[in-house]
């Protein structure tokens, strides 16, 4: 799997087939999705390509509205390489990108630059200035240079289509347990570990606090998760939000992890959420959290195992 952010280095990829779309997440609609366009890049004896766009469309012309994304381009390559997409395409989106029209998108984008000898889109995909052309157009114009189109239904989960937005809220509201099953894998979140008020070693509970994550945060509360360090799993006791007790109002991911022991100062963590397992108190005192952070502790660590063995 390759990353590719400038057009001039798609060359290796040219005379493939190719999916556009956010993808934000990768979830199950979209996996659905990249397996049938690996399948038929397979039967066509080409590469698979998934295009995307930095920064998303939406950025330019709304800016208000950009939702905060649910994935990093590492995490979709990631993602995608699992379901053997060859090459993922970030295409720099400007404004001239996005006043090409219908045709215009087809004939330079598609023809020209990807040079793409198949497509395949959900129903729900627009393209061209103002979303002007949908799949329907799209089928029209593939045909007429013989090219293959598939055009794939909306995937379903619990009587309802599967879609990024949907995610974000549930994971904006903590419900990560649906969240994760309407992903297909876990919730992760990537940052860096700062120094934090040092207290957490004193309790005897150390927490990595992690600082500049690039993706959506769930509400504030207390979660399971896990954490992978030089090939070993550990469950991950995390606090997201503030730290009442001792009157600091900062908005922060902490991860004790258990059972690991060094030093993860400057390094990059990345935690896999699984669920919400209850609200952040204001404790009389430090003993009182502690006695809850003891709880807490056992609790996610069979929750982890729980997943573990499932
Ligand atoms: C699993 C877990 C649950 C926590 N729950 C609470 C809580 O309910 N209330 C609270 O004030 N702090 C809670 N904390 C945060 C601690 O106050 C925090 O880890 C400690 O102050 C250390 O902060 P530091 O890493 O900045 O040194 C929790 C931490 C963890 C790991
Ligand atoms: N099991 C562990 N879980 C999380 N961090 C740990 C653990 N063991 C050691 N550490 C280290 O301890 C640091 C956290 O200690 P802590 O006293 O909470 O300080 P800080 O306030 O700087 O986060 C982490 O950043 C990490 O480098």
């Amino acid at each position: 799997m390759q990353i590719v952010r400038h057009v001039d280095d798609y060359h290796p990829f040219r005379g493939g087939v190719v999916s556009i779309g956010n993808f934000d997440g990768v979830h199950l609609g979209h996996r659905e999705m990249l397996r049938k366009l690996v399948s038929l890049a397979k039967s066509r004896g080409v590469k698979a390509t998934a295009m995307t766009f930095d920064p998303p469309p939406v950025a330019l012309i709304a800016p208000e509205r950009v939702p905060p994304r649910l994935s990093t381009v590492k995490r979709k390559a990631e993602l995608m390489e699992s379901v053997g997409i060859d090459c993922l395409l970030v295409y720099p989106t400007s404004r001239e990108f996005l006043n090409l029209s219908a045709q215009d998108f087809f004939e330079q984008i598609i023809r020209q630059q990807l040079q793409a000898i198949g497509l395949v889109e959900g129903p729900n995909f627009f393209f061209g200035k103002g979303r002007q052309g949908d799949v329907n157009l799209l089928a029209e114009m593939a045909a007429s240079q013989q090219m293959d189109f598939e055009v794939v239904s909306a995937v379903e989960q619990d009587g309802m289509v599967i879609s990024s937005s949907l995610i974000r809220q549930m994971i904006s509201q903590g419900r990560i347990e649906e969240a994760v099953h309407w992903l297909g894998h876990p919730y992760r979140l990537t940052g860096t570990v700062e120094t934090g008020a040092s207290r957490g070693s004193g309790l005897g509970f150390p927490t990595a606090n992690l600082t500049d994550i690039q993706t959506l945060m769930p509400r504030a509360g207390v979660y399971a998760g896990v954490t992978e360090i030089e090939g070993r799993h550990y469950p991950a006791a995390l606090n997201i939000g503030a730290n009442p007790t001792f009157a600091d109002n900062n908005f922060k991911l902490e991860a004790h992890l258990i059972g690991f022991q060094g030093d993860l100062y400057g390094q990059e963590l990345s935690v896999d959420l699984l669920s919400f397992t209850r609200e952040i108190q204001k404790f009389e005192n430090a003993a009182q959290l502690k006695s809850q952070l003891e709880k807490d502790v056992s609790e996610i660590q069979a929750i982890v195992s729980n997943r573990i063995v499932q």
